[in-house]
């Protein structure tokens, strides 16, 4: 009896391979992947896509990345079960890592694009994406696929992704697919949501790339794979996500300055409103950070002609919100007679979310600074962040175990660290303190509380 060896195909682009073949392909390894970019997202996203073809090699300009991963190590803190994960796909050869994305795009021909866009100013920087981009049209293939999971301003994959793999690779455009697949991950949670807590989306230059993406994460995710109807289309869905979340979080924001005049608690008042399902008004606070939401809003306002006013004053509210806890925390100083020039305060978190140790936007920065300029001594404390990196903003870091030995006047909870819960208030001398996240109970102390969308909670 004879066993015919079942067809594999190295390229999905074009294919007209049955099905079950291209997958099964995709499964064995058969159909080579590179990923570009092995940060706090891509590292997580090539090991998922290691673990589910076993032929993935990760590019990054970093040679001290690429020098860990090769070791089999982690070189992303904070999420869990990925030390373990690369280590065992390393050793098992699924996974590699190479500084040269030429070498690494010639041997692909599924490309992952997922290295940064940041902001110059208020302007997107696509510079990353760019030199990624060339690179693999250097080394691109008739059939293959490249899929761009980099958060980035709609119209990018046409405009410049599309005309650099041309002009590089030197092929119509119609000889290779490319689609947009947002990553659709919070840090802390990657592989988890990598592998299916939200549907996937994923959106074609052309029916057949959107096919062939479909192929592609099928086997990824647990979860769907939703089609947007275009490549345009996709790269708004995550960007609109982003848009939604900070401008539902400033009316969150505007609706929490009405607790003082009305003397309502504005915070319950959104938890009642809540229970309706239509309504999903997000929590007030001190201020929006990380390393999405602020930034997001500017994809748009600073490419297109159309205004938008209400995405632009929703970041003009949520970043005048540091101002206003250090305006509500000076005033009662003042009001006891502690100039601001005279005060010692100490910000209690840094990161701008818990448990996250990143410090781009947090709100603890301008907070440290405005209170810095009236001449306020400002120390700041966060378990999740070194010294160093504590020492960034215009405070002195200090340890969480030694906040008992400050002579302090005030605190301002910026962000609630699980680990702050230990914290002996009842011990610390009468303070001012300022509640960013609606997370202290402090009713038994005799430190007065303001807490933001509720008001003077204590004192
Ligand atoms: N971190 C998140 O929570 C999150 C969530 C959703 C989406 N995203 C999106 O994912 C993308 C990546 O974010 P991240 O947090 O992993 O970034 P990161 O800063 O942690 O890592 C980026 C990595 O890309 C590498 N790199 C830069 N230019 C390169 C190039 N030309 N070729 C190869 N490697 C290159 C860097 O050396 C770095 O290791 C961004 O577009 C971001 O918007 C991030
Ligand atoms: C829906 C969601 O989870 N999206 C995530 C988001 O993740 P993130 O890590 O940026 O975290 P967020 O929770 O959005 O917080 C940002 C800042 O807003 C403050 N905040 C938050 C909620 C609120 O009601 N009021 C607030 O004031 C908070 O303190 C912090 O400073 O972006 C990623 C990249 O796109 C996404 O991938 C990821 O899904």
């Amino acid at each position: 009896m004879s066993h015919e060896r079942p067809r594999e195909v190295r390229s999905l682009y074009g294919s007209d391979a049955p099905p079950a073949v291209q997958r099964a392909s995709l499964t064995s390894g058969a159909v080579p992947v590179a990923v570009y970019g092995l940060g706090k997202m891509g590292l997580p996203l090539a090991a998922v896509l290691a673990e589910t073809t076993g032929n993935v090699t990760g590019v990054d300009i970093d040679p001290a990345v690429v020098e860990r991963v090769s070791a089999g190590e982690s070189p992303v803190d904070g999420e869990p079960g990925l030390p373990e994960l690369v280590s065992e796909l390393v050793a098992a050869g699924d996974l590699r890592a190479t500084s040269d994305p030429v070498a690494a795009a010639s041997d692909a021909s599924v490309h992952v694009v997922i290295v940064p866009t940041v902001l110059r100013g208020t302007d997107p920087d696509l510079s990353s994406l760019a030199a990624a981009v060339e690179s693999i049209g250097a080394g691109l293939d008739p059939g293959d696929l490249v899929l761009v999971e980099s958060t980035v301003p709609p119209g990018t994959c046409a405009d410049v992704v599309e005309p650099t793999l041309a002009a590089e690779s030197g092929l119509s455009t119609d000889a290779f697919g490319l689609a947009f697949c947002p990553e659709r991950t919070k840090s802390g949670r990657a592989l988890a949501d990598i592998r299916g807590t939200h549907p996937k989306i994923v959106g074609g230059r052309d029916i057949e790339s959107t096919r062939a993406a479909r192929v592609v994460y099928e086997p990824v995710t647990s979860n769907d794979v939703l089609v947007a109807p275009d490549v345009t289309t996709a790269e708004c869905v995550k960007v609109f996500e982003g848009v939604y979340r900070d401008v539902n979080i400033a009316l969150a924001n505007e609706l929490a300055r009405l607790a003082d005049e009305l003397a309502v608690d504005v915070n319950r008042a959104i938890d009642l409103a809540n229970t309706q399902p239509f309504c999903d008004i997000h929590d007030p606070g001190v201020g929006v950070g990380g390393h999405c939401i602020p930034y997001y809003p500017f994809f748009l306002l600073s490419r297109l002609e159309t205004p938008l006013p209400l995405t632009r004053r929703a970041r003009g509210i949520n970043d005048a919100m540091p101002s206003f806890a250090a305006r509500t925390l000076v005033q009662e100083l003042d009001e006891r007679g502690v100039p601001a020039d005279e005060a010692r305060v100490l910000l209690l978190g840094l990161a701008y979310r818990p448990g996250v140790a990143e410090t781009r936007k947090s709100p603890a920065g301008p907070l440290a600074t405005v209170l810095s300029e009236l001449g306020t001594t400002v120390y700041g404390t966060d378990p999740v962040l070194d010294e160093s990196t504590a020492g960034e903003f215009d405070l002195t870091p200090v340890a969480l175990e030694d906040v008992p030995e400050l002579d302090l006047d005030g605190v301002v909870l910026v962000t609630a660290h699980p680990e702050f819960d230990g914290l002996d208030w009842g011990a610390l001398e009468e303070l001012v303190v300022v509640d960013g996240r609606d997370a202290l109970d402090l009713s038994g102390t005799d430190h007065w509380v303001y807490t933001i969308g509720s008001g003077v909670t204590n004192g």
